[in-house]
Protein backbone atom coordinates (compact mmCIF):
# COMPACT_ATOMS: atom_id res chain seq x y z
CA UNK A 1 0.00 0.00 0.00
CA UNK A 2 1.03 3.94 -0.71
CA UNK A 3 1.61 6.08 2.59
CA UNK A 4 -1.56 8.40 0.58
CA UNK A 5 -3.89 5.43 1.39
CA UNK A 6 -3.46 6.32 5.16
CA UNK A 7 -4.29 9.94 4.49
CA UNK A 8 -6.78 10.10 7.17
CA UNK A 9 -4.90 8.61 10.23
CA UNK A 10 -1.50 9.40 8.96
CA UNK A 11 -1.87 13.34 7.62
CA UNK A 12 0.77 14.03 5.29
CA UNK A 13 2.15 18.04 4.84
CA UNK A 14 1.39 18.78 0.86
CA UNK A 15 1.91 15.87 -1.02
CA UNK A 16 5.48 14.84 -0.81
CA UNK A 17 5.35 11.65 0.46
CA UNK A 18 2.28 10.10 -0.89
CA UNK A 19 2.96 7.75 -3.45
CA UNK A 20 5.78 5.89 -1.41
CA UNK A 21 5.35 2.27 -0.89
CA UNK A 22 4.77 0.65 2.38
CA UNK A 23 6.51 -3.08 3.27
CA UNK A 24 5.18 -2.80 7.05
CA UNK A 25 4.52 -0.70 10.17
CA UNK A 26 6.52 -1.21 13.49
CA UNK A 27 7.29 0.71 16.92
CA UNK A 28 10.93 -0.82 17.68
CA UNK A 29 13.77 0.66 15.86
CA UNK A 30 15.18 -2.69 16.51
CA UNK A 31 12.95 -4.63 14.45
CA UNK A 32 12.12 -2.22 11.57
CA UNK A 33 12.68 -3.62 8.19
CA UNK A 34 13.52 -1.61 4.71
CA UNK A 35 10.17 0.07 3.84
CA UNK A 36 8.44 -0.06 6.61
CA UNK A 37 6.92 3.05 8.76
CA UNK A 38 8.24 3.77 11.90
CA UNK A 39 5.61 5.12 14.98
CA UNK A 40 7.64 6.32 17.80
CA UNK A 41 5.91 5.94 20.68
CA UNK A 42 6.73 7.16 24.33
CA UNK A 43 6.90 3.94 26.88
CA UNK A 44 7.15 3.49 30.36
CA UNK A 45 10.91 2.69 30.16
CA UNK A 46 11.55 4.40 27.13
CA UNK A 47 10.66 7.24 24.12
CA UNK A 48 10.61 5.74 20.96
CA UNK A 49 11.40 9.25 19.84
CA UNK A 50 14.91 8.54 20.94
CA UNK A 51 14.93 5.98 18.60
CA UNK A 52 13.87 7.60 14.95
CA UNK A 53 16.96 8.03 13.29
CA UNK A 54 18.09 4.98 13.88
CA UNK A 55 14.70 3.66 12.67
CA UNK A 56 15.73 5.50 9.32
CA UNK A 57 18.91 4.28 9.07
CA UNK A 58 17.79 0.45 9.42
CA UNK A 59 15.03 1.64 6.31
CA UNK A 60 12.39 3.13 7.38
CA UNK A 61 10.54 5.75 4.89
CA UNK A 62 8.53 7.66 7.06
CA UNK A 63 8.29 8.27 10.39
CA UNK A 64 5.25 9.00 12.94
CA UNK A 65 5.64 10.90 16.04
CA UNK A 66 3.77 12.99 18.58
CA UNK A 67 4.03 16.72 17.91
CA UNK A 68 7.30 18.14 18.20
CA UNK A 69 8.66 14.87 19.39
CA UNK A 70 11.17 14.08 16.79
CA UNK A 71 13.27 16.45 14.51
CA UNK A 72 12.28 16.89 10.95
CA UNK A 73 15.97 16.58 9.48
CA UNK A 74 15.35 12.93 9.66
CA UNK A 75 15.58 12.70 5.78
CA UNK A 76 11.71 11.10 5.34
CA UNK A 77 8.87 12.61 6.01
CA UNK A 78 7.50 13.02 9.59
CA UNK A 79 3.92 12.37 10.49
CA UNK A 80 3.10 14.31 13.55
CA UNK A 81 -0.41 12.86 15.22
CA UNK A 82 -1.81 13.84 18.62
CA UNK A 83 -2.29 9.97 19.41
CA UNK A 84 0.38 8.06 17.42
CA UNK A 85 -0.50 4.66 19.43
CA UNK A 86 -4.14 4.85 18.07
CA UNK A 87 -2.44 5.94 14.49
CA UNK A 88 -0.68 3.16 14.76
CA UNK A 89 -3.35 0.59 15.51
CA UNK A 90 -5.61 2.24 12.96
CA UNK A 91 -2.99 1.80 10.22
CA UNK A 92 -2.10 -2.07 11.34
CA UNK A 93 -6.02 -2.16 10.90
CA UNK A 94 -5.92 -1.46 7.11
CA UNK A 95 -2.51 -2.69 6.21
CA UNK A 96 -3.49 -6.43 7.35
CA UNK A 97 -6.97 -5.78 6.66
CA UNK A 98 -9.91 -8.30 6.84
CA UNK A 99 -11.39 -9.50 10.75
CA UNK A 100 -13.47 -12.11 11.91
CA UNK A 101 -16.92 -10.45 10.88
CA UNK A 102 -17.90 -10.85 14.53
CA UNK A 103 -16.06 -10.03 17.43
CA UNK A 104 -16.63 -9.45 20.73
CA UNK A 105 -13.56 -8.43 23.42
CA UNK A 106 -14.40 -8.89 27.28
CA UNK A 107 -12.81 -6.61 30.28
CA UNK A 108 -12.26 -7.22 33.87
CA UNK A 109 -9.60 -7.84 36.52
CA UNK A 110 -10.43 -11.71 36.66
CA UNK A 111 -11.96 -13.93 34.37
CA UNK A 112 -11.36 -12.77 30.65
CA UNK A 113 -9.49 -15.73 29.72
CA UNK A 114 -12.44 -17.81 31.00
CA UNK A 115 -15.15 -15.98 29.25
CA UNK A 116 -13.03 -15.45 25.71
CA UNK A 117 -12.35 -19.56 25.97
CA UNK A 118 -16.10 -20.32 27.18
CA UNK A 119 -17.62 -17.75 24.11
CA UNK A 120 -15.94 -19.51 22.00
CA UNK A 121 -16.83 -22.97 22.97
CA UNK A 122 -20.68 -21.70 22.91
CA UNK A 123 -20.27 -20.70 18.74
CA UNK A 124 -18.14 -23.91 18.43
CA UNK A 125 -21.00 -25.57 19.72
CA UNK A 126 -23.61 -24.02 17.16
CA UNK A 127 -21.47 -24.87 14.55
CA UNK A 128 -19.49 -21.19 13.86
CA UNK A 129 -15.82 -21.02 13.27
CA UNK A 130 -14.85 -19.48 16.30
CA UNK A 131 -11.40 -18.53 17.62
CA UNK A 132 -10.22 -16.85 21.23
CA UNK A 133 -7.39 -14.36 22.09
CA UNK A 134 -5.69 -13.96 25.11
CA UNK A 135 -3.55 -15.00 27.99
CA UNK A 136 -3.57 -18.42 26.70
CA UNK A 137 -2.60 -17.93 23.72
CA UNK A 138 -4.60 -18.39 20.10
CA UNK A 139 -7.26 -21.21 19.89
CA UNK A 140 -9.32 -21.79 16.57
CA UNK A 141 -10.13 -24.75 14.33
CA UNK A 142 -6.74 -26.53 13.88
CA UNK A 143 -4.62 -23.88 15.93
CA UNK A 144 -3.43 -23.93 19.07
CA UNK A 145 -0.79 -21.10 20.44
CA UNK A 146 0.40 -20.18 23.29
CA UNK A 147 0.82 -16.75 23.64
CA UNK A 148 2.91 -14.21 25.33
CA UNK A 149 0.42 -11.26 26.14
CA UNK A 150 -3.29 -10.91 26.71
CA UNK A 151 -4.12 -8.17 24.48
CA UNK A 152 -1.43 -8.58 21.51
CA UNK A 153 0.32 -5.59 20.44
CA UNK A 154 -1.55 -4.09 17.04
CA UNK A 155 0.46 -5.03 14.52
CA UNK A 156 0.80 -8.93 15.71
CA UNK A 157 -3.02 -8.61 16.15
CA UNK A 158 -4.24 -7.43 13.22
CA UNK A 159 -1.88 -10.17 11.22
CA UNK A 160 -3.50 -12.68 13.67
CA UNK A 161 -6.98 -11.56 12.47
CA UNK A 162 -6.40 -11.40 8.96
CA UNK A 163 -4.97 -14.80 9.04
CA UNK A 164 -7.82 -16.11 11.11
CA UNK A 165 -10.19 -14.80 8.71
CA UNK A 166 -8.76 -15.95 5.85
CA UNK A 167 -8.69 -19.23 7.65
CA UNK A 168 -12.57 -19.40 7.76
CA UNK A 169 -13.22 -18.17 10.96
CA UNK A 170 -16.59 -16.16 11.43
CA UNK A 171 -16.16 -15.52 15.09
CA UNK A 172 -13.82 -14.22 17.60
CA UNK A 173 -13.87 -13.66 21.32
CA UNK A 174 -10.73 -11.69 22.85
CA UNK A 175 -9.54 -10.07 26.44
CA UNK A 176 -9.09 -6.69 26.56
CA UNK A 177 -6.63 -5.73 29.36
CA UNK A 178 -6.42 -2.47 30.37
CA UNK A 179 -2.61 -2.58 29.06
CA UNK A 180 -3.95 -3.13 25.79
CA UNK A 181 -7.10 -0.92 26.27
CA UNK A 182 -4.95 2.34 27.39
CA UNK A 183 -1.87 1.49 24.90
CA UNK A 184 -4.62 1.43 22.23
CA UNK A 185 -4.04 -1.91 20.80
CA UNK A 186 -7.58 -2.76 20.31
CA UNK A 187 -8.40 0.78 18.74
CA UNK A 188 -8.90 -0.83 15.41
CA UNK A 189 -10.62 -3.70 16.15
CA UNK A 190 -14.06 -3.55 15.10
CA UNK A 191 -16.07 -5.06 17.57
CA UNK A 192 -19.62 -5.72 17.74
CA UNK A 193 -20.27 -6.45 21.27
CA UNK A 194 -18.13 -6.25 24.83
CA UNK A 195 -18.52 -7.73 28.37
CA UNK A 196 -17.73 -6.76 32.15
CA UNK A 197 -16.87 -9.46 34.24
CA UNK A 198 -15.13 -7.77 37.85
CA UNK A 199 -12.77 -5.26 39.08
CA UNK A 200 -10.24 -5.56 41.54
CA UNK A 201 -6.68 -5.10 42.43
CA UNK A 202 -4.11 -5.15 39.73
CA UNK A 203 -1.78 -3.30 38.17
CA UNK A 204 -1.28 -0.66 40.90
CA UNK A 205 2.09 -0.47 39.30
CA UNK A 206 0.88 0.96 35.96
CA UNK A 207 -2.69 2.51 36.51
CA UNK A 208 -2.47 5.15 39.85
CA UNK A 209 -5.47 5.18 41.22
CA UNK A 210 -8.36 1.87 41.24
CA UNK A 211 -10.72 5.60 39.22
CA UNK A 212 -8.13 5.78 36.33
CA UNK A 213 -7.75 1.34 36.51
CA UNK A 214 -11.97 1.61 36.32
CA UNK A 215 -11.64 4.32 33.58
CA UNK A 216 -8.73 2.83 30.92
CA UNK A 217 -10.98 -0.86 31.34
CA UNK A 218 -14.34 1.45 29.93
CA UNK A 219 -12.50 2.95 27.18
CA UNK A 220 -14.16 -0.46 25.75
CA UNK A 221 -17.44 0.58 26.13
CA UNK A 222 -17.12 4.99 25.48
CA UNK A 223 -14.80 4.36 22.66
CA UNK A 224 -13.97 1.19 20.92
CA UNK A 225 -18.00 -0.23 20.80
CA UNK A 226 -20.24 1.82 18.30
CA UNK A 227 -23.26 3.72 20.18
CA UNK A 228 -26.02 1.11 20.48
CA UNK A 229 -23.56 -1.97 20.42
CA UNK A 230 -24.95 -4.62 23.12
CA UNK A 231 -22.26 -4.44 26.79
CA UNK A 232 -22.80 -7.58 28.47
CA UNK A 233 -22.07 -6.44 32.50
CA UNK A 234 -21.83 -8.77 35.19
CA UNK A 235 -24.28 -7.23 37.78
CA UNK A 236 -22.88 -8.86 40.78
CA UNK A 237 -19.77 -6.80 41.61
CA UNK A 238 -18.59 -4.00 43.08
CA UNK A 239 -17.86 -1.81 40.44
CA UNK A 240 -21.20 -3.38 38.17
CA UNK A 241 -22.92 0.03 38.95
CA UNK A 242 -19.97 2.60 37.48
CA UNK A 243 -19.83 0.04 34.63
CA UNK A 244 -23.16 -0.23 34.22
CA UNK A 245 -23.09 3.71 34.27
CA UNK A 246 -20.62 4.32 31.59
CA UNK A 247 -22.15 1.69 29.41
CA UNK A 248 -25.81 3.71 29.53
CA UNK A 249 -23.46 7.14 29.05
CA UNK A 250 -21.67 5.94 25.75
CA UNK A 251 -25.38 4.72 24.82
CA UNK A 252 -25.10 1.27 24.51
CA UNK A 253 -27.43 -1.35 25.10
CA UNK A 254 -26.67 -2.76 28.77
CA UNK A 255 -27.24 -6.59 29.40
CA UNK A 256 -26.59 -7.52 32.94
CA UNK A 257 -26.11 -11.27 33.90
CA UNK A 258 -25.68 -12.50 37.45
CA UNK A 259 -28.42 -12.44 40.75
CA UNK A 260 -28.80 -8.85 40.62
CA UNK A 261 -28.87 -9.52 36.00
CA UNK A 262 -32.12 -8.80 34.39
CA UNK A 263 -30.77 -10.39 30.82
CA UNK A 264 -29.60 -13.45 32.16
CA UNK A 265 -30.53 -13.41 35.57
CA UNK A 266 -29.57 -16.23 37.92
CA UNK A 267 -32.18 -17.62 40.60
CA UNK A 268 -30.81 -20.43 42.13
CA UNK A 269 -26.87 -22.06 42.27
CA UNK A 270 -26.13 -25.36 43.85
CA UNK A 271 -22.14 -26.61 44.42
CA UNK A 272 -21.53 -30.13 43.65
CA UNK A 273 -17.61 -31.24 43.84
CA UNK A 274 -16.81 -31.01 40.47
CA UNK A 275 -20.21 -29.44 39.00
CA UNK A 276 -22.69 -26.94 39.98
CA UNK A 277 -26.41 -26.78 39.05
CA UNK A 278 -27.64 -22.84 38.40
CA UNK A 279 -31.32 -21.97 37.07
CA UNK A 280 -31.16 -18.81 34.82
CA UNK A 281 -34.15 -16.85 33.59
CA UNK A 282 -33.69 -15.19 30.66
CA UNK A 283 -36.82 -13.43 28.88
CA UNK A 284 -39.72 -14.99 31.33
CA UNK A 285 -38.23 -18.53 30.76
CA UNK A 286 -35.84 -20.55 33.44
CA UNK A 287 -33.44 -22.94 32.26
CA UNK A 288 -32.11 -25.13 34.24
CA UNK A 289 -28.30 -25.75 33.29
CA UNK A 290 -25.77 -28.19 34.89
CA UNK A 291 -22.30 -26.31 34.89
CA UNK A 292 -19.28 -29.07 34.48
CA UNK A 293 -17.24 -26.57 36.57
CA UNK A 294 -16.11 -25.82 40.53
CA UNK A 295 -16.26 -22.29 41.65
CA UNK A 296 -18.74 -20.41 42.46
CA UNK A 297 -16.70 -17.54 39.57
CA UNK A 298 -17.30 -20.16 36.91
CA UNK A 299 -20.63 -19.11 36.86
CA UNK A 300 -20.39 -15.30 36.77
CA UNK A 301 -17.94 -15.94 33.97
CA UNK A 302 -20.46 -18.78 32.21
CA UNK A 303 -23.11 -16.50 32.51
CA UNK A 304 -20.93 -12.97 30.51
CA UNK A 305 -20.00 -15.76 27.91
CA UNK A 306 -23.83 -16.50 27.17
CA UNK A 307 -24.61 -13.06 27.39
CA UNK A 308 -21.82 -12.20 24.44
CA UNK A 309 -22.73 -15.10 22.85
CA UNK A 310 -26.41 -13.97 22.79
CA UNK A 311 -25.66 -10.41 21.71
CA UNK A 312 -23.59 -11.99 18.69
CA UNK A 313 -26.69 -13.67 17.46
CA UNK A 314 -27.14 -17.10 19.03
CA UNK A 315 -30.13 -18.55 20.20
CA UNK A 316 -30.89 -18.27 23.91
CA UNK A 317 -31.70 -21.85 24.54
CA UNK A 318 -28.92 -22.89 22.07
CA UNK A 319 -25.90 -20.53 24.25
CA UNK A 320 -27.18 -21.63 27.92
CA UNK A 321 -27.30 -25.51 26.86
CA UNK A 322 -24.09 -25.20 25.64
CA UNK A 323 -22.88 -24.46 28.87
CA UNK A 324 -23.45 -27.97 30.17
CA UNK A 325 -20.19 -28.39 27.80
CA UNK A 326 -18.00 -26.06 28.85
CA UNK A 327 -14.16 -27.21 29.38
CA UNK A 328 -12.28 -24.73 31.49
CA UNK A 329 -9.83 -22.31 30.39
CA UNK A 330 -5.79 -24.13 31.03
CA UNK A 331 -4.85 -23.97 34.56
CA UNK A 332 -8.06 -22.42 36.04
CA UNK A 333 -9.28 -24.22 39.16
CA UNK A 334 -8.53 -26.92 37.04
CA UNK A 335 -8.27 -30.44 38.94
CA UNK A 336 -4.79 -31.91 37.84
CA UNK A 337 -4.52 -34.93 39.85
CA UNK A 338 -6.11 -37.18 43.13
CA UNK A 339 -3.68 -38.57 45.79
CA UNK A 340 -4.29 -41.90 46.57
CA UNK A 341 -6.19 -41.14 49.45
CA UNK A 342 -8.38 -38.50 47.70
CA UNK A 343 -7.09 -35.63 48.27
CA UNK A 344 -7.82 -33.04 45.31
CA UNK A 345 -5.11 -31.02 43.94
CA UNK A 346 -5.70 -27.72 41.24
CA UNK A 347 -3.67 -25.55 39.76
CA UNK A 348 -4.83 -22.03 40.16
CA UNK A 349 -4.07 -18.74 37.72
CA UNK A 350 -4.89 -16.76 40.96
CA UNK A 351 -1.86 -14.26 41.33
CA UNK A 352 -3.93 -10.83 42.46
CA UNK A 353 -6.22 -10.71 45.60
CA UNK A 354 -9.77 -11.41 44.51
CA UNK A 355 -8.96 -14.17 42.60
CA UNK A 356 -7.02 -15.64 45.32
CA UNK A 357 -9.86 -14.99 47.71
CA UNK A 358 -12.51 -16.47 45.44
CA UNK A 359 -10.10 -19.88 44.37
CA UNK A 360 -9.85 -20.25 48.22
CA UNK A 361 -12.96 -19.77 49.15
CA UNK A 362 -14.89 -22.08 46.41
CA UNK A 363 -12.77 -25.28 47.08
CA UNK A 364 -14.33 -24.63 51.03
CA UNK A 365 -17.23 -26.45 50.42
CA UNK A 366 -16.25 -29.44 48.96
CA UNK A 367 -12.84 -29.77 51.77
CA UNK A 368 -13.78 -31.90 54.48
CA UNK A 369 -9.80 -31.90 55.16
CA UNK A 370 -7.33 -28.65 55.22
CA UNK A 371 -7.61 -26.13 52.96
CA UNK A 372 -3.55 -25.85 51.95
CA UNK A 373 -1.98 -23.11 49.75
CA UNK A 374 1.39 -23.13 47.96
CA UNK A 375 1.61 -19.53 45.97
CA UNK A 376 4.02 -16.56 45.74
CA UNK A 377 3.77 -13.34 43.77
CA UNK A 378 5.53 -11.97 40.98
CA UNK A 379 8.54 -9.98 40.50
CA UNK A 380 8.57 -6.29 38.80
CA UNK A 381 4.60 -5.90 39.40
CA UNK A 382 2.39 -4.06 41.93
CA UNK A 383 4.17 -4.48 45.09
CA UNK A 384 1.36 -3.97 47.28
CA UNK A 385 -0.87 -6.69 46.76
CA UNK A 386 1.25 -9.05 47.82
CA UNK A 387 0.48 -8.36 51.78
CA UNK A 388 -2.94 -8.23 51.01
CA UNK A 389 -2.31 -12.16 49.42
CA UNK A 390 -0.67 -13.13 52.00
CA UNK A 391 -3.27 -12.73 54.57
CA UNK A 392 -5.96 -13.58 52.06
CA UNK A 393 -4.28 -16.65 51.88
CA UNK A 394 -3.63 -17.09 56.06
CA UNK A 395 -7.17 -15.93 56.58
CA UNK A 396 -9.12 -18.94 53.85
CA UNK A 397 -6.12 -21.60 53.97
CA UNK A 398 -5.61 -23.95 56.55
CA UNK A 399 -1.55 -24.59 55.32
CA UNK A 400 0.32 -21.47 53.62
CA UNK A 401 3.16 -21.98 52.21
CA UNK A 402 4.83 -18.90 50.10
CA UNK A 403 6.78 -19.73 47.11
CA UNK A 404 8.56 -17.92 44.20
CA UNK A 405 6.64 -16.93 41.17
CA UNK A 406 8.51 -15.30 38.60
CA UNK A 407 10.61 -13.08 40.43
CA UNK A 408 11.80 -11.35 37.00
CA UNK A 409 14.39 -9.19 38.23
CA UNK A 410 13.58 -8.87 41.90
CA UNK A 411 15.01 -10.73 44.84
CA UNK A 412 12.70 -13.53 45.41
CA UNK A 413 13.51 -13.45 49.27
CA UNK A 414 12.49 -10.22 49.46
CA UNK A 415 9.03 -10.64 47.49
CA UNK A 416 8.23 -13.35 49.72
CA UNK A 417 9.11 -11.93 53.14
CA UNK A 418 6.46 -9.08 51.95
CA UNK A 419 4.06 -11.54 51.46
CA UNK A 420 4.71 -13.63 55.17
CA UNK A 421 4.92 -10.41 57.21
CA UNK A 422 1.02 -10.63 56.60
CA UNK A 423 0.94 -14.44 57.52
CA UNK A 424 3.94 -15.06 59.75
CA UNK A 425 2.63 -18.72 60.50
CA UNK A 426 3.32 -20.04 56.85
CA UNK A 427 6.07 -22.16 55.93
CA UNK A 428 8.75 -20.45 53.47
CA UNK A 429 10.20 -22.36 50.99
CA UNK A 430 11.46 -20.65 47.66
CA UNK A 431 12.36 -23.32 45.49
CA UNK A 432 8.76 -24.02 43.56
CA UNK A 433 9.25 -27.56 43.02
CA UNK A 434 9.75 -28.28 46.64
CA UNK A 435 7.48 -25.97 47.65
CA UNK A 436 4.70 -28.61 45.70
CA UNK A 437 6.70 -31.79 46.84
CA UNK A 438 6.14 -30.25 50.27
CA UNK A 439 2.32 -29.54 50.03
CA UNK A 440 1.95 -32.98 48.03
CA UNK A 441 3.73 -34.74 50.66
CA UNK A 442 1.43 -33.39 53.50
CA UNK A 443 -1.71 -34.68 51.99
CA UNK A 444 -4.26 -36.33 53.26
CA UNK A 445 -8.08 -37.61 53.19
CA UNK A 446 -10.52 -34.47 53.07
CA UNK A 447 -7.95 -32.14 51.90
CA UNK A 448 -7.49 -30.06 49.39
CA UNK A 449 -4.67 -28.93 47.60
CA UNK A 450 -4.53 -25.66 45.46
CA UNK A 451 -1.24 -24.58 43.70
CA UNK A 452 -1.95 -20.92 42.92
CA UNK A 453 -0.42 -18.02 40.26
CA UNK A 454 0.94 -19.41 37.87
CA UNK A 455 -2.30 -21.29 35.74
CA UNK A 456 -1.15 -22.41 32.17
CA UNK A 457 2.19 -20.67 32.26
CA UNK A 458 5.39 -23.39 30.86
CA UNK A 459 8.20 -20.93 32.38
CA UNK A 460 9.44 -19.31 35.61
CA UNK A 461 10.95 -16.33 35.11
CA UNK A 462 14.25 -15.97 37.80
CA UNK A 463 16.81 -13.20 37.50
CA UNK A 464 15.46 -12.46 34.08
CA UNK A 465 15.45 -15.56 32.76
CA UNK A 466 13.40 -18.05 31.86
CA UNK A 467 13.11 -21.60 32.72
CA UNK A 468 11.02 -24.39 31.69
CA UNK A 469 8.27 -24.59 34.69
CA UNK A 470 5.04 -26.31 34.93
CA UNK A 471 2.64 -26.27 38.09
CA UNK A 472 0.85 -29.00 36.01
CA UNK A 473 3.83 -31.21 35.83
CA UNK A 474 5.50 -30.45 39.46
CA UNK A 475 2.23 -31.66 40.67
CA UNK A 476 1.89 -34.97 38.74
CA UNK A 477 5.45 -35.92 39.66
CA UNK A 478 5.09 -34.89 43.11
CA UNK A 479 1.91 -37.21 43.48
CA UNK A 480 3.96 -39.85 41.37
CA UNK A 481 6.37 -39.86 43.81
CA UNK A 482 3.52 -40.07 47.13
CA UNK A 483 2.41 -43.42 45.57
CA UNK A 484 -0.83 -43.88 44.20
C1 LIG B 1 4.37 -2.00 30.42
C2 LIG B 1 3.88 -2.41 29.06
O1 LIG B 1 2.74 -2.73 28.90
N1 LIG B 1 4.77 -2.41 28.08
C3 LIG B 1 4.35 -2.72 26.72
C4 LIG B 1 4.63 -1.50 25.85
O2 LIG B 1 5.98 -1.25 25.93
P1 LIG B 1 6.45 0.22 26.20
O3 LIG B 1 5.83 1.11 25.19
O4 LIG B 1 6.23 0.58 27.62
O5 LIG B 1 8.01 0.01 25.85
P2 LIG B 1 9.31 0.85 26.25
O6 LIG B 1 10.34 -0.16 26.55
O7 LIG B 1 9.05 1.91 27.25
O8 LIG B 1 9.74 1.54 24.85
C5 LIG B 1 9.01 2.60 24.25
C6 LIG B 1 9.07 2.45 22.77
O9 LIG B 1 10.41 2.53 22.32
C7 LIG B 1 10.68 1.48 21.45
N2 LIG B 1 12.12 1.17 21.44
C8 LIG B 1 12.76 0.81 22.58
C9 LIG B 1 14.13 0.51 22.55
C10 LIG B 1 14.83 0.56 21.31
O10 LIG B 1 16.04 0.31 21.18
N3 LIG B 1 14.12 0.93 20.20
C11 LIG B 1 12.81 1.23 20.23
O11 LIG B 1 12.21 1.53 19.21
C12 LIG B 1 9.83 0.33 21.96
O12 LIG B 1 9.62 -0.65 20.99
C13 LIG B 1 8.55 1.08 22.33
O13 LIG B 1 7.72 1.23 21.22
O14 LIG B 1 4.27 -1.78 24.51
C14 LIG B 1 4.95 -2.91 23.95
C15 LIG B 1 4.44 -3.08 22.51
O15 LIG B 1 3.05 -3.18 22.47
C16 LIG B 1 4.65 -4.17 24.75
O16 LIG B 1 5.38 -5.27 24.23
C17 LIG B 1 5.06 -3.94 26.19
O17 LIG B 1 4.61 -5.06 26.91
C18 LIG B 1 5.53 -5.62 27.85
C19 LIG B 1 6.37 -6.70 27.17
C20 LIG B 1 4.75 -6.26 29.00
O18 LIG B 1 5.28 -7.02 29.78
N4 LIG B 1 3.50 -5.93 29.15
C21 LIG B 1 2.63 -6.50 30.18
C22 LIG B 1 2.74 -5.75 31.51
C23 LIG B 1 1.22 -6.39 29.65
O19 LIG B 1 0.95 -5.67 28.69
N5 LIG B 1 0.31 -7.08 30.28
C24 LIG B 1 -1.06 -7.01 29.87
C25 LIG B 1 -1.99 -7.40 30.97
C26 LIG B 1 -1.80 -8.74 31.60
C27 LIG B 1 -2.97 -9.07 32.50
O20 LIG B 1 -4.06 -9.34 31.99
O21 LIG B 1 -2.80 -9.08 33.72
C28 LIG B 1 -1.28 -7.84 28.59
O22 LIG B 1 -2.17 -7.45 27.79
O23 LIG B 1 -0.60 -8.84 28.42
N1 LIG C 1 -15.23 -14.08 37.61
C1 LIG C 1 -14.20 -14.22 38.44
N2 LIG C 1 -14.21 -13.61 39.65
C2 LIG C 1 -13.18 -13.74 40.49
N3 LIG C 1 -12.09 -14.50 40.27
C3 LIG C 1 -12.02 -15.13 39.11
C4 LIG C 1 -13.07 -15.02 38.12
N4 LIG C 1 -12.73 -15.76 37.06
C5 LIG C 1 -11.51 -16.27 37.33
N5 LIG C 1 -11.09 -15.92 38.57
C6 LIG C 1 -9.80 -16.22 39.21
O1 LIG C 1 -8.82 -15.54 38.43
C7 LIG C 1 -7.91 -16.47 37.85
C8 LIG C 1 -7.64 -16.06 36.41
O2 LIG C 1 -8.82 -16.28 35.64
P1 LIG C 1 -8.82 -15.85 34.13
O3 LIG C 1 -7.56 -16.28 33.54
O4 LIG C 1 -10.07 -16.31 33.51
O5 LIG C 1 -8.85 -14.26 34.30
P2 LIG C 1 -8.11 -13.11 33.51
O6 LIG C 1 -8.94 -11.88 33.72
O7 LIG C 1 -7.89 -13.51 32.12
O8 LIG C 1 -6.73 -12.97 34.26
P3 LIG C 1 -5.35 -12.33 33.67
O9 LIG C 1 -5.56 -10.86 33.62
O10 LIG C 1 -4.39 -12.71 34.70
O11 LIG C 1 -5.09 -12.96 32.36
C9 LIG C 1 -8.58 -17.82 37.95
O12 LIG C 1 -7.62 -18.82 37.99
C10 LIG C 1 -9.37 -17.68 39.23
O13 LIG C 1 -8.52 -17.82 40.33
N1 LIG D 1 -0.36 -10.94 32.74
C1 LIG D 1 0.10 -10.92 34.11
C2 LIG D 1 0.47 -12.31 34.48
C3 LIG D 1 1.00 -12.50 35.89
C4 LIG D 1 1.26 -13.94 36.19
C5 LIG D 1 1.97 -14.22 37.45
N2 LIG D 1 2.42 -15.56 37.39
C6 LIG D 1 3.13 -13.26 37.68
O1 LIG D 1 4.18 -13.54 37.16
O2 LIG D 1 2.96 -12.27 38.38
C7 LIG D 1 1.26 -9.96 34.27
O3 LIG D 1 2.15 -9.99 33.43
O4 LIG D 1 1.24 -9.20 35.19
MG1 LIG E 1 -6.31 -13.41 30.91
Amino acid sequence: MKLGEFADILPLEGTAGQDLRIAGLSSDSRRVAAGDVFFALAGSRADGAAFAADAVRRGAVAVVAAPRAVADDLGVPVIEVADPRRALALAAARLHAGQPATMVAVTGTSGKTSVAAFTRQIWARTGLAAASIGTTGVVAPGREEYGELTTPDPVSLHRLLKELAESGVTHAAMEASSHGLDQRRLDGVRLSAGGFTNLGRDHMDYHPTVEHYHRTKMRLFDTLLPRGAPAVVFADDAWSDATAKAVRAAGLELLTVGRKGTFLALKRVEHERHRQRAEIAHGGTIHEIVLPLAGDFQVANALVAAGLAIASGIAPQAALSALEHLQGASGRLELVGVAGNGAQCYVDYAHKPEALENVLQAVRPFTTGRVIVVFGCGGDRDRLKRPIMGEIAGRLADVVIVTDDNPRSEDPAAIRAAIMEAVPSATEIGDRRAAIRAAVAMLETGDTLVVAGKGHEIGQEIAGRKHHFSDHEEVRQALGEKGA
